[in-house]
């Protein structure tokens, strides 16, 4: 695979990464519909290099800080997906107060002419931009086509149930479907974060759980799931996870992801792992006491055994 070129700073772009075809988004989870339009994108000039333009924060982290965290997939992950998608260059623009302020004729103008030097732009039917969203497809294809620039309006990719979009996979997840949000993203969707330090206890339950933090990622339906585990390497694993406040022990506190990776035993406190959901195997409960939480975790690894075996297995 063609590594991609990550740039953060739009008033510094190297000549190289200049003349691109870009599609425009906020691009979170990088499901199907977005890789339609990057594919769309590269069709519409398959000579010029491919490219990406997007935000960091999401745009929404930045004007409603007190919303509870909503993404899907952090800057890694994004530039990683995009990457396996054939996209050579990832403009990754620093999304701040300023920012937000700037029209949409300068972020045409400004931006993506003259600092970005895009000799085409795509998008899809909603994108909107500039202060206040001023900027919608139509005014997007005209000021391309007066400076220049190539453009191409990227009808939504859609199934029976309408346009793929960020925001139905995030209500899969809240459901507790992943194996649907695996269908809509082309890929698991996963959990990447360091492992952390917790109580202790899962050793003495004979289960011993990496944690990981959610973060910035959305929580998804709190509760048991089947789950494959990337270690650092490469190496992925079967394994046993539970999302959410552990309401047994000490409820109130903040949502985590703690998994048991099944016939493993070393140390990964400060490694980063990508936690992939397969299944929800149950809700989260409150037990009356340990010896219940144990027995019933043992049932959770069997149950989620099977439940990766037969996906193994294609069955
Ligand atoms: C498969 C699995 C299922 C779990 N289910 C629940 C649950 O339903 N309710 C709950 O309070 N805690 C649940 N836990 C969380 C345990 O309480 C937690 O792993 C244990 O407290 C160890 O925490 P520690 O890693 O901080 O020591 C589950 C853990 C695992 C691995
Ligand atoms: N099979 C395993 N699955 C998950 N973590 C394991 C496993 N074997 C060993 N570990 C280690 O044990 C730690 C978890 O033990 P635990 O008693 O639950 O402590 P903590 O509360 O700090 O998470 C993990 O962070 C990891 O370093």
């Amino acid at each position: 695979m063609l590594k991609a070129q990550l740039h953060t700073n739009w008033r510094d772009i190297p000549p190289e990464a200049h003349g691109c075809a870009a599609a425009l988004g906020n691009f979170d989870g990088v499901h199907l519909g977005h890789a339609h339009l990057v594919h769309s994108t590269h069709a519409a000039r398959p000579d010029l290099p491919l490219a990406v333009v997007t935000f960091e924060p999401h745009p929404r982290e930045l004007f409603r800080p007190q919303d509870p965290p909503f993404r899907l997939s952090l800057p890694d992950e994004r530039f990683a997906a995009l990457q396996a998608l054939g996209v050579q260059h990832v403009f990754q623009i620093g999304f701040d107060e300023e920012f937000s302020r700037m029209t949409a004729e300068r972020f045409v103008e400004d931006v993506l002419h003259d600092a970005l030097c895009l000799r085409h732009v795509a998008c899809g039917p909603d994108f909107a931009f500039g202060y206040r969203r001023g900027g919608d497809v139509t005014f997007l294809a005209e000021r391309t086509g007066e400076l220049g620039m190539g453009f191409t309006s990227v009808p939504a990719l859609a199934d029976a149930a309408g346009p793929y979009s960020s925001t139905r996979i995030r209500r899969l997840l809240q459901e507790g479907y992943p194996e649907r949000a695996t269908e809509e993203l082309g890929r698991p969707w996963f959990i990447r974060g360091q492992v952390q330090h917790g109580d202790k206890r899962g050793r003495l339950l004979g289960f011993p759980t990496a944690n990981i933090p959610l973060g910035r990622h959305l929580e998804p339906a709190r509760g048991v799931y089947a789950v494959t585990v990337r270690l650092p390497g490469g190496y992925t694993r079967p394994g046993v996870a539970n999302i959410g406040r552990r309401p047994t022990i000490n409820d109130g506190q903040e949502s985590r992801v703690e998994v048991n990776l099944f016939d493993f035993d070393g140390d990964l406190y400060g490694q980063t792992l990508s936690v992939a959901l397969h299944k929800m195997l149950r809700a989260e409960q409150r037990f009356a006491g340990l010896d219940e939480l144990k027995a019933q975790i043992a049932q959770d690894a069997q149950q989620a055994r099977m439940v990766l075996n037969a996906e193994l297995a294609g069955i």
